[in-house]
């Protein structure tokens, strides 16, 4: 279980800003986890804003959406530098699927510690090939905070780490739930990975 490293409300000027970043596999519970956070940072009544890219649209336009249907209201924004300006002065920034973004989200998590805002990260730790899936590697090197949860392997009942593509397309990308991918633990995922 994650423990929020400070949550009370303290005068801004002495607010230290820092890094979390939640990963794993698909179906893992990221955004569960993503939401209870920053709901527990709602609750505390700070100032919260929540971000996701924008080609995310799979359950919603506007709303961060897990699995399991528990939501919360965030902002799409296409490039990673508008979450600088979008951010404001709020207390709590969460980002979902930040694999999505490209490098410079990086720099703008660092801008954002370093305004001294709570920036709580959750995306993709490994594509469906098994590799890192930039700019993860980036982000938990320089996160002060990171969680990995794990999901159930559909063939074996194991923990799962892994994300398995049930369709033969290769592209990188590919937007989709439970009719093209399948969590799976190490064995399941690399026994069936190149049939
Ligand atoms: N194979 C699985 N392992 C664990 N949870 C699963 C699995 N398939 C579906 N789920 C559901 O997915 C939920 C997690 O969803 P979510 O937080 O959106 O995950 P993520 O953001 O990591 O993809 C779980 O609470 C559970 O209801
Ligand atoms: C492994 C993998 C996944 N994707 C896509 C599929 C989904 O739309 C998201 C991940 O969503 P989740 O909240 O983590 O379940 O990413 C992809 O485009 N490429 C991949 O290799
Ligand atoms: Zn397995």
């Amino acid at each position: 279980m994650f423990i929020e490293p400070s949550i009370g409300k303290s005068n801004p000027k002495d607010k230290k800003g820092h890094i979390e970043v939640i990963c794993g596999s698909m179906f893992s519970g990221k955004t569960e986890e993503l939401i209870r956070r920053l709901n527990r940072a709602l609750i505390a009544k700070q100032k919260v804003e929540i971000f996701k890219p924008s080609i995310d649209k799979r359950y919603h336009e506007f709303d961060v959406v897990s699995h399991n249907e528990s939501s919360i209201r965030s902002t799409p924004v296409q490039f990673a530098e508008d979450i600088i300006l979008l951010a404001g002065n709020c207390e709590v920034v969460g980002i979902d699927e930040v694999q999505f973004f490209d490098n410079r989200i990086v720099h703008v998590a660092t801008v954002l510690a370093n305004s001294g805002k709570r920036v709580i990260l959750a995306g993709l730790d490994m594509d469906f090939e098994g590799n890192a899936f930039e700019p993860m590697p980036q982000l938990l090197s320089i996160a002060e905070y990171v969680t990995k949860v794990h999901a159930i392997c559909m063939k074996c009942g194991d923990l799962a780490s892994y994300s398995f593509r049930l369709s033969a397309t290769k592209d990188k990308v590919l937007l989709g739930e439970k009719e093209s991918y399948e969590a799976r633990c190490r064995k399941c995922f690399f026994e069936d990975k190149d049939k």
